[in-house]
């Protein structure tokens, strides 16, 4: 096990460029090698982000699973269990000891909407930025004829090179195209993973051979693949991973069926599923904010906690998408997974360690905690079509692949509660929709007011304006910012409501890496802190199945908005119930951090 060494230079972890990753596992021992901590208020610039990375395994390395082939021919096997890694570093592969590691990375799906617009991109960034290791192949797998070429000039329209860093990037992108390739075949067809496999270990030669494969195809052929990539192109003497991407199921029979199906041809930690929220700079950066901040942790419960408010909206509809999302809905795509995760990692205890398994215990622990949702606790609404500046835009159902009644939520708030010792009492509102007027993800965290305050007259009558509101800008334009009550300077006692701000792009003079990037990174590494464990599914599911349910077997009809508006006007009722105001749709000037 190599070791990274990790310096902090300025006031920011730094990735160190002497370690490597890929072949083995870079890990920092935090606690056994402190870092030395200058106070300078800049970050560095134009560092190498990825030539090393500090990991948050504390220093346990993550067990990779092997599932066993025949000589390097498939072989109808049931999975084995996960061995140790260093046993790998010096396995026999043919007769010879091999010593040197490769991974392959099979993107099935290659043809579609997400391999275009996120997979290859970010496996281009990881290639540029030096964080994938010194042997890999990149395949695309579909059932699309394409060849090798066909698939990189494909590619080669999506890739960009960090806006700081551009330098070589053509030259970059040209190596990177020589090592993508493409296979055609079918999902269910061992035949065609059989055939993907020889190419791959032409490839691989006498390396120990990882292999990853990121199944990046509809939710019918997940577990078809699943079988395939396991039965006819594991890995014979490294790991095999896989990437699942949602949806995982429509409730809580699916969902299971699903991880039963899964669980017939691989383990539970050869399955990565993927919550791409997860990957988020200010969602890895929550628990960073709760526990490494004396200031923060003490106020965080219902002590001091009024309302924690989970906010996902976008600007734009289903275009495209709504064959998919009419069989979903908001509910099942932003909330019961994106925004839960959220909450989860927000509401969790303190785990035991920076330790994947500790962290998703928490995690589960909290999720078993809550409420299940029921109908009195949600509004539902769909956008109508709008005509605003001479522009029209269209309703939901006047997309072509989307039923003329549907009656699918595009928009959701919900009132959600965890009935644990830290958190009984303190409703955590959830609010998703589609065709708002804004894109934005965000976490608003509204403390008590202050009890006995002196300066109350200064507020007027709405205390609700003075109470301090942490906001966690997920996305766009990152921040963080605390609003708090100050004076205005001058002879009188006028008390304003400012931000401490801290403002992302005025802090670090760095791009902020997609979600796509730090999964596959850490799918590669082993590292599955950021990917949902089976019982959490569970225990997610559990919560919001019998209001889905619900919502189906009364029809209850959506609220119509319309498309580029705040939502309907239901949800600030629902907020109302809990004597709750909505932070977003604060006129106050000071949101503007
Ligand atoms: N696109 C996005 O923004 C997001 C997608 N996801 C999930 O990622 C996965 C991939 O998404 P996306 O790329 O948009 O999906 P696509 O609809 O683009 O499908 C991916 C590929 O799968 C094959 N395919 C399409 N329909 C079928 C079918 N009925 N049966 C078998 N194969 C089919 C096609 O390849 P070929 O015909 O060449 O075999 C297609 O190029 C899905 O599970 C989706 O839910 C999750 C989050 C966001
Ligand atoms: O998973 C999904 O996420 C996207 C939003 O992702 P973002 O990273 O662009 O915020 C959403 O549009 C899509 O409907 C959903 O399936």
């Amino acid at each position: 096990m190599e070791h990274a060494t990790i310096t902090m230079s300025s006031s920011s972890w730094a990735r160190s460029p002497t370690a490597q990753v890929g072949s083995s596992r870079v890990s920092s021992r935090v606690g056994t090698a402190m870092p030395p901590v200058s106070v300078s208020m800049r970050s560095s610039r134009g560092r190498n982000s990825c030539v090393a990375r500090a990991t948050m395994t504390g220093g346990k390395s993550a067990q990779p699973s092997q599932v066993s082939m025949n000589g390097g021919s498939p072989k109808a096997a049931a999975p084995v269990s996960s061995n140790d890694e260093s046993s790998k570093s010096a396995s026999q592969n043919g007769g010879e000891v091999a010593t040197e590691t490769t991974v392959s990375i099979t993107v099935v799906g290659a043809s579609g909407d997400l391999a275009k617009k996120k997979i290859f991109p970010a496996l281009f960034a990881l290639y540029y930025e030096g964080c994938l290791p010194k042997h890999f192949t990149i395949f695309g797998f579909a059932r699309s004829k394409m060849t090798d070429e066909s698939l990189r000039e494909i590619i080669s329209g999506t890739l960009t090179c960090r806006i700081d860093q551009k330098e070589n990037c053509g030259d970059k992108q040209e190596e990177f195209l020589k090592r993508c390739f493409y296979h055609p075949g079918q999902y269910k067809s061992e035949d065609s993973f059989g055939e993907l496999s020889k190419k791959l270990h032409e490839h691989e030669g006498n390396r120990v051979a990882n292999r990853l494969f990121y199944l990046s195809i509809p939710p019918d052929v997940f577990v078809d693949a699943a079988r395939c990539s396991s039965l006819a192109a594991s890995s014979g003497n490294g790991w095999t991973r896989v990437i699942v991407e949602k949806p995982f199921g429509r409730d809580s029979e699916s969902s299971a069926e699903l991880t039963r199906g899964l669980k017939s041809y691989l383990k539970e930690d050869q399955i990565y599923r993927i919550d791409h929220y997860l990957g988020k700079e200010l969602v890895e950066n929550l628990s960073v904010l709760r526990f490494s901040n004396l200031v923060f942790e003490p106020l965080w419960s219902r002590q001091y906690i009024r309302n924690v408010q989970l906010i996902f909206s976008e600007d734009f509809g289903t275009e495209g998408r709504g064959g998919y999302f009419d069989n979903y809905g908001i509910i099942r795509d932003i909330m019961q997974n994106h925004l839960l995760q959220i909450l989860a990692l927000f509401a969790m205890e303190p785990p035991v360690s920076l330790d994947a398994e500790d962290i998703r215990n928490e995690k589960v622990k909290v999720l078993r905690s809550m409420r299940v949702l029921d109908a009195d606790n949600v509004v539902v609404g769909q956008y109508k079509g709008h005509t605003r500046g001479g522009v029209k835009y269209p309703a939901y159902i006047d997309d072509k692949t989307v039923p003329k009644n549907s009656i699918t939520p595009t928009f959701a708030a919900a009132a959600l509660f965890i009935d644990n010792a830290r958190w009984d009492g303190v409703p955590f509102l959830m609010k998703a929709g589609k065709a708002l007027h804004k894109k934005k993800a965000e976490i608003r965290v509204q403390f008590r007011h202050v009890p006995g305050n002196l300066y109350k007259r200064s507020f007027g009558t709405d205390l609700d304006q003075a109470t301090n509101e942490l906001v966690i800008r997920v996305q766009p334009d990152e921040a963080i910012y605390l609003k708090i009550n100050n004076k205005v300077p001058g002879l009188g006692m006028r008390l304003d409501r400012s931000n401490l701000n801290l403002h992302y792009a005025d802090r670090y003079d760095r791009e902020i890496p997609d979600a796509y990037e730090r999964l596959l990174l850490d799918a590669i590494e082993g590292e599955r802190r950021l990917f949902i464990r089976s019982d959490e599914l569970d225990a997610a599911w559990a919560l919001f199945t019998p209001l889905l349910k619900e919502l189906e077997k009364r029809k209850i009809s959506p609220e119509l908005y319309p498309y580029g508006s705040r939502g309907p006007i239901g949800a600030h009722y629902l907020a109302a119930k809990y004597n709750v105001r909505w932070g977003d749709n604060n006129s106050d000037t000071s949101d503007s951090a």
